[in-house]
């Protein structure tokens, strides 16, 4: 089996704070937040088992998780809600399928929402990401300045933090486990954020090695830029799939 995804050698698996690697769930906030935790509570919350991983007929596997308001939700952010999570692993694939619910009669709320997946890559310098050309891309590592990426394929030689607006359907990245392709496919995430620390960040995360940066990449579907706005009774849907080429 390949391993796809990368988790720093120091990431701390104590169920209190975000792992650093992996694919981290972040709702309701993207980003800094003032009412809680940088890229909101879902990644450190814990989340309801709904259905235990089990081959279906197909031979695929699936499971389900869920995550609802409840006291340590509410206690940043007061509105109701229900997420659900249905994974399903094929021999090449996994499929994330992602629902958000406002149970509320009478609040609206409006949300982000972004799979924030990390890949490992032998040598992230030489990965090409597609799918960008000619978006708009609000660059964090240059106070948000907006600008249009030229690019047919997209590189990484330095610190790299962007979100991409309106981003094409597929990304496919080269150059990740065993020098083979990813194929990111996803829908109803008009964005992707392409994020990779380098040298002198690494160096300011506690649970990130100075040395790992070359081997990852942060490729993250979402929504992010304009949230979701989900009136009462009404719910939002997305999903991406993964697969190795
Ligand atoms: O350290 P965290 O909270 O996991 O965030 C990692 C990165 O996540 C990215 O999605 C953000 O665009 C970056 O700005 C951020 O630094």
């Amino acid at each position: 089996m390949l391993r796809l995804h990368c988790y720093s050698k120091q990431a701390v698996f104590d169920g209190k704070r975000a792992i650093r690697g992996g694919i981290p769930f972040v709702f309701p906030q993207f980003g800094q937040w003032a009412f809680g935790p940088q890229h909101g509570f879902a990644r450190v919350a814990r989340w309801h088992v709904e259905k235990l991983p089990e081959r279906l007929p197909s031979g695929d596997v699936e499971a389900v998780f869920s995550l609802m308001d409840d006291d340590f939700t509410r206690s940043m952010w007061h509105f109701q809600f229900r997420l659900t999570y249905r994974l399903i692993l094929r021999e090449k694939e996994l499929h994330f399928n992602i629902g958000v619910y406002n149970p509320s009669k009478e609040l609206t709320f409006s949300c982000q929402l972004l799979l924030h997946t990390y890949f490992k890559v032998p040598d992230v310098r030489r990965c090409q990401i597609t799918g960008m050309h000619g978006c708009m891309f609000i660059d964090k590592t240059r106070e948000g300045t907006v600008y249009q990426e030229t690019r047919e394929v997209v590189t990484i030689n330095e610190w790299t933090d962007r979100i991409y607006q309106n981003t094409m359907q597929e990304h496919i990245i080269t150059n990740v486990v065993s020098g083979r392709k990813m194929r990111i496919q996803k829908y109803n995430f008009p964005d992707t954020v392409i994020w990779n620390p380098w040298a002198d960040y690494a160096k300011e995360i506690p649970d990130f090695g100075d040395d790992e940066f070359p081997n990852m990449v942060c490729v993250e579907a979402g929504r992010v830029a304009a949230p979701i706005v989900l009136l009462p009774g009404t719910a939002f849907e997305a999903s991406q799939i993964l697969q190795v080429m």
